[in-house]
């Protein structure tokens, strides 16, 4: 199914309860290429926000720059409200912020339990085993995870499966923030409906969660609210459950850029209506990311409406 934008605006959200993370003004360029222009983004705990755009819109770039990959040019960090500094990957670890990012870094010869105790192995004088399987049965347990059993090496295990260790290893580092890079991206239906299901403990644990996404139907089914970057840029921030699949796919596309620049908020916490201070989207010109390969209306080239129309 090809998506079918309208030209309405969606309405914007603003994040529950404060914001236990919030970027402002986060600006990266590489070179030439201003892949993020003044972006703004808040996470609550216990909140999953998705983090939506087409191909160069610059989310990869936002999650580097909060997991400590790459510097930001300009902009703040604020996090459980004290502004912070992410120099490095083991900083955003030491803060509470956690990347799974979607190569997920698991070691295929290794069992569930050597994977998710990699580099923090449990010692009481040597390897304490038993504390490790136990502590490896509890988590998935509290996770509902249906892993095989927690000796299987990760080869055995299918997609979902290994995404589900990824997450639960992040998740010994007690993290409050936790960032999924499209954890569905090539599952099948089975596979995505448990990887959805573990987002939804993640919530009810208090984490904030921001997922990368490209398909409409998994963001509508998980996410509370949904950020769409455009270009480098902010290009609205909308309450999943009242935005229709194809109002997000036209703020993702363009479709609604004047209409979403006169009326999207940032979604501060408060709920503060911030658009005038600056574009969101309908101005981009060519200073965006993708200027030049993503112009009005562009290829949308990823963007699923329904589970089967593009992450498969
Ligand atoms: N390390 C880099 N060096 C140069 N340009 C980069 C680098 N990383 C990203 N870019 C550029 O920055 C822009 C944003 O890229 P980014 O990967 O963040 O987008 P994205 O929304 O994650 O796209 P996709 O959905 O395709 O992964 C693109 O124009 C990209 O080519």
């Amino acid at each position: 199914m090809s998506p079918t934008p309208t030209p309405t605006a969606p309405a914007p959200a603003a994040a529950k309860d404060g914001a236990l993370l919030s970027l402002r003004g986060i600006s990266k360029s590489f070179g030439a290429v201003a892949a993020l222009t003044g972006v703004d983004l808040d996470v609550a705990a216990g909140e999953v926000v998705a983090l939506v755009g087409d191909n160069g819109a610059g989310k990869s770039t936002l999650v580097k720059v909060l997991s400590g990959v790459h510097p930001p040019d300009a902009g703040t960090i604020t996090f459980q409200s004290r502004e912070v500094s992410v120099p490095s990957p083991a900083a955003a670890q030491q803060l509470g912020i956690a990347t799974v990012f979607q190569d997920l870094a698991l070691c295929e010869n290794l069992n569930v339990i050597e994977n998710l105790f990699l580099g923090r192995e449990l010692r009481a004088l040597r390897l304490d085993e038993v504390a490790m399987e136990v502590r490896s049965r509890e988590l998935l347990h509290q996770l509902s995870a249906k892993i095989p059993s927690v000796e299987a090496p990760v080869a055995a295990l299918s997609g979902g499966q290994r995404q589900t260790v990824a997450i639960a290893r992040s998740l010994l580092g007690d993290p409050k923030v936790i960032i999924l890079d499209e954890p569905t991206a090539a599952l099948g239906v089975a596979q995505t409906a448990e990887v959805l299901n573990l987002i939804e403990r993640l919530r009810e644990r208090g984490l904030g969660v921001i997922m990368i996404s490209h398909n409409m139907a998994d963001v509508k089914a998980v996410a509370d609210r949904v950020a769409v970057l455009r270009l480098g840029r902010n290009n609205g921030v909308f309450d999943a459950e009242a935005t229709s699949a194809e109002e997000l796919v036209a703020a993702i596309t363009g479709a609604t850029d004047n209409v979403v620049s006169r009326r999207s908020k940032r979604a501060h916490p408060s709920g503060e209506d911030a658009t005038a201070e600056s574009g969101t989207g309908s101005d981009t010109g060519t200073g965006g990311a993708a200027a030049g390969e993503d112009g009005e209306g562009g290829p949308a080239a990823r963007i699923a409406m329904t589970k089967g129309d593009g992450d498969e």
